[in-house]
């Protein structure tokens, strides 16, 4: 898997592949790596598929809850903290899920934040993480859906902005321009 999120003046960009793995075996090409917890919230998921999926589905409840209980949208900083106290619990039990939780505040700080969390309970707010198989590649290059084995297929671009996230498109991974580690602007041997 690769996930990366980031963001700038324009609010939070979110990308995703979108392959499945059980050892070498690849389980799917179409799997949604990104939950989208509610109109202003983004969640990505790399780790364990289901361990994903039922940990931040359950954080979508809980975050309708609040908003029911307290008629106030509930910030990206509680929502990751309600996530990471949620997997806490559960430390050491075999949990595996590394996740972003994206979105931009309305209420309180009222600016695009981006948040990492993990089955181990780190919690780090930050301006880009890149998570999954492909991260190292994702970091220093476009390259990981070509060089990673565990990512690849599809990608999926999310854009949040001030009125929420827009999912921009799906795209094909293979039919993406890559000719090599020098094909990044400024990369090695490109004299810019
Ligand atoms: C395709 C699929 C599932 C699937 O492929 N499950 C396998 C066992 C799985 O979880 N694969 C992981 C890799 C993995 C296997 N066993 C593990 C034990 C611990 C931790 C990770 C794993 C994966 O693809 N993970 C994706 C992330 C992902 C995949 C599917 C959905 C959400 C997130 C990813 O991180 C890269 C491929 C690198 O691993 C589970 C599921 C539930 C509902 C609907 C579809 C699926």
């Amino acid at each position: 898997t690769t996930t990366l999120a980031f963001r700038f003046k324009g609010g939070v960009i979110v990308a995703v592949d979108s392959r499945a793995t059980a050892g070498s075996y690849i389980a799917s090409g179409t799997v949604k790596k990104v939950i989208e917890i509610n109109p202003y919230l983004l969640g990505t998921m790399a780790g364990g598929a289901a361990d994903c999926q039922y940990w931040e589905t359950y954080l979508g409840i809980h975050c309708r809850l609040h908003e029911l209980r307290n008629r106030e949208r509930i910030s990206v900083s509680a929502a990751s903290k309600y996530l990471s106290n949620l997997v806490y619990g559960y430390k050491g039990m075999g949990l595996s899920m590394g996740t972003m939780i994206c979105g931009w505040d309305k209420t309180r700080c009222r600016v695009p934040a981006v948040f990492y969390v993990d089955s181990d309970g780190t919690r780090l707010k930050g301006d880009l993480f890149s998570v999954g198989s492909g991260s190292t590649h994702a970091y220093v290059s476009t390259a990981a859906g070509h060089r990673d084995a565990f990512s690849g297929n599809t990608c999926n671009l999310y854009h949040i902005k001030e009125d929420g996230w827009h999912f921009i498109g799906n795209y094909d991974i293979s039919k993406m321009h890559y000719d090599g580690p020098g094909d990044v602007p400024g990369g090695p041997g490109k004299g810019y």
